[in-house]
């Protein structure tokens, strides 16, 4: 797509839940979108290659014109063959000059930095686009995440990156993220587990305007 520039830094970057129906991901996808996402990431940790190829290139499509960004989790490959706007990288994906080698300069690189400040200063270094850390509180997504400390937030802003939390993140404790640093807030089961996924976007947004 464009430059990375033009995409926001600061708001709601959703990530998807393992919904192995593609037709249901999108219309689970779609109002929340409405509702006001700033970055998609692609993650299904249960689908097969031909399926995650498929589910990657609908919420493609689906995004394009809305222009919210699709970063694909895990699999800068898949990412490059499709055109996706970015790949996020853990310790188990592969090396991020790799994956810049293969998106481009303008693709959004992620890196996980868990609770690991020197981490986060080599992911940096390496050309990650932003830096995750987390999980800040117990995630039902993934209840065996390594946790993070709150502290990191505010050093890890001197990276010049911005700063991305995961793990449990709900509208209650949305805003003590933001406060400490946090310039986007990364969820799965606050928006996707909700009664009104699209209430629960607007609530999560709302932290960044209540929070300094
Ligand atoms: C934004 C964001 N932060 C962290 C992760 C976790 O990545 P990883 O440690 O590779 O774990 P999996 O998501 O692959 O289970 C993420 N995906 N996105
Ligand atoms: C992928 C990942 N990495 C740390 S926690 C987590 C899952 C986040 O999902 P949820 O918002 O439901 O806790
Ligand atoms: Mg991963």
């Amino acid at each position: 797509m464009n430059q990375r520039s033009a995409w926001p830094s600061r708001g709601l970057y959703l990530l998807t839940p393992d919904e192995p129906d593609t037709a249901r991901l999108l219309a689970r996808v779609a109002p929340a979108l409405e509702a006001g996402v700033a970055w998609l990431q692609y993650r299904n940790k249960a689908a097969s290659t031909i399926l995650r190829r498929e589910q990657a290139a609908a919420l493609l499509a689906l995004c394009r014109p809305l222009d919210v960004p699709v970063i694909i989790n895990d699999d800068w490959r898949l990412a490059a063959d499709l055109g996706a706007d970015g790949a996020h990288l853990g310790a188990e994906d592969g090396e991020l000059q790799q994956a810049r080698a293969a998106l481009g300069e303008y693709a959004l690189l992620g890196a996980s930095c868990y609770n690991d400040f020197a981490r986060a200063e080599r992911a940096a270094e390496q050309g990650a686009d932003y830096l995750a850390f987390g999980a800040f509180f117990a995630s039902g997504t993934k209840p065996l995440a390594r946790r993070a400390d709150l502290s990191l937030l505010p050093r890890a802003r001197a990276l010049g990156r911005p700063v991305v939390a995961i793990g449990g993140i709900s509208p209650d404790n949305a805003p003590l993220l933001v406060a400490a640093g946090a310039d986007l807030l990364a969820v799965i089961g606050a928006v996707f587990d909700a009664a009104d996924p699209a209430a629960a976007v607007r609530a999560l947004n709302d932290s960044f305007r209540t929070s300094a």
